[in-house]
């Protein structure tokens, strides 16, 4: 590999205003890639994937730090680089052709050139034939074949791909994925250098020369790591399955952390700190939690993320979130990989539907500090009754709005299904399950503060 630097990130970070004040999406990233490499960016949803791939296309400009394309500063969009998103963004009016050339256009390059190029660029995805028809002519495959040759007909020296694959069916994006692969392993690739942002592990595996793990909250490069299997890489094998649970290891190793509101000034910020609010709840539902743990129990106490992970065909974004709910409440616990379940875990699998909902109740109270902040608060309200606009406040100064509404929705769920709480949506109130209304509140359960 030429070790020849393209794109140099140095230290960016990128923060975002939200209704309550600010939010980190981005903090203290720093990489460069090579030309030559292929290199994918891992992170679960959120991690700022997206927007650091933004930063690197030069869409958008990091808050402090800078993003290099052979050794300049960025100053607008990066000269070196094309991308190819995950949905096509296609002129439905224009034909392949067309759309291919669109990016050529953009650059002021002559019409014979501009033709003579997108053909070859056609040719060379696979697209040959289909250079007369309309994207709606074309099933999703060939749509992103499209995306591709847009993308490499201008001959970038950078490929940046957004997920490029995720809305493609399972079989489709397996198949344009190891063509892509074999292009770059043949040389037939006119780009021979690119970054993917997935979500997806062993896409990473399978594509990657090195993959660069992103935590979460904020986004932050959490491992990088050199896969040196060679292509095309067999996902059965013991090497490939190793480094699968590798990288499972390296994402459930991650603590949720606290979050700090952006608030200057400190009030509501300082107070939804000294209630705990700023360690999040991972957003997952009391079934898929009762679920991971049953599985568990069946599969005789141990399993390998990635087993379980094909087993309920879930993606990590599905996955991982249950996990950290198991973990938090301590019913399960990972170790290199795999997820084992606990002496707790155990008694709460056998148990029957009151004692298991009794013994959510308590490991709810002890572990997720939301859940044991609003059982407080009615607790100490006189009525037994609080408005959730209120808790709702508090978690917007922290999360933003929409997170704020996942951390009550979550918070409700689990308060629900250890009787510990109800929720009005009429009223807009939270109760003691012995408050009067409590009863018609359960008999309503929606959730849409
Ligand atoms: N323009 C914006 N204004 C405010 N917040 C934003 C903006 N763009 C992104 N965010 C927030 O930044 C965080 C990271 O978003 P981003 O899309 O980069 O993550 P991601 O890892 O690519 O996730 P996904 O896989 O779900 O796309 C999210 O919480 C998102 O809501």
């Amino acid at each position: 590999m030429n070790n020849t630097t393209l794109i140099a990130v140095d230290d960016v970070t990128k923060v975002f205003a939200t209704d309550g004040g600010e939010k980190t999406v981005l903090d203290g990233i720093s990489l460069t890639i090579n030309h030559g490499e292929i290199v994918a960016l891992l992170g679960r949803s959120g991690s700022g994937k997206s927007t650091l791939l933004r930063c690197i296309a030069g869409l958008i400009g990091p808050s402090t730090g800078t993003v290099s394309y052979k050794g300049t500063p960025l100053n607008g969009s990066n000269p070196g680089t094309a991308l190819v998103f995950q949905s096509f963004a296609l002129l439905p009016w224009l034909t392949v052709l067309e759309n291919v050339e669109l990016g050529l256009e953009a650059k002021g390059i002559k019409p014979a050139e501009r033709r003579e190029r997108a053909l070859k660029a056609i040719d060379v995805i696979g697209l040959d034939g289909f250079e007369s028809a309309y994207p709606k002519e074309l099933s999703g495959g060939m749509r992103q074949r499209v995306g591709f040759a847009r993308a490499l007909v201008v001959e970038p020296d950078v490929l940046l791909m957004d997920e490029p694959f995720s809305a493609l069916d399972v079989l489709t994006s397996e198949n344009l994925r190891s063509e892509l692969v074999r292009m770059w392993s043949e040389g037939t690739m006119p780009t021979q250098t690119a970054l993917i942002v997935t979500h997806n592990i062993e896409e990473a595996i399978q594509l990657a020369d090195r993959i660069l793990v992103l935590d979460s909250n904020p986004g932050r490069i959490k491992a990088e790591l050199t896969v040196e299997l060679p292509k095309p890489r067999d996902r059965r094998s013991p090497e490939f399955e190793d480094l699968v649970d590798e990288v499972y290891g390296i994402l459930t190793g991650q603590q949720a952390e606290p979050r700090r509101a952006a608030v200057n000034g400190g009030g509501p910020d300082a107070a939804a700190a000294a209630q705990g609010l700023e360690t999040p709840l991972p957003t997952a539902s009391t079934g898929s939690l009762g679920g991971i743990v049953e599985l568990l129990a069946a599969h005789g106490g141990s399993e390998g993320l990635a087993e379980i992970a094909d087993e309920l065909r879930y993606e990590i974004d599905d996955l991982l979130p249950v996990v950290d709910a198991a973990q938090l409440l301590k019913l399960v616990r990972t170790q290199d990989g795999a997820l084992r379940i606990t002496e707790q875990g155990r008694r709460y699998a056998g148990a029957d539907l009151l004692r298991a909902k009794e013994q959510f109740a308590t490991l709810a109270v002890e572990a997720a500090p939301l859940v044991r902040h609003i059982v407080k608060e009615l607790r100490r309200s006189d009525s037994g009754a609080i408005r959730a606009d209120g808790v709702l406040s508090d978690l917007r100064a922290l999360y933003g709005d929409q997170e704020a509404q996942q951390q009550l929705d979550t918070a409700v769920d689990w308060g629900r299904y250890g009787e510990l709480f109800e929720y009005d949506a009429d009223s807009g109130r939270l109760l003691l399950p012995t408050h009067p209304d409590a009863t018609a509140a359960a008999a309503g359960q929606t959730v849409d503060a």
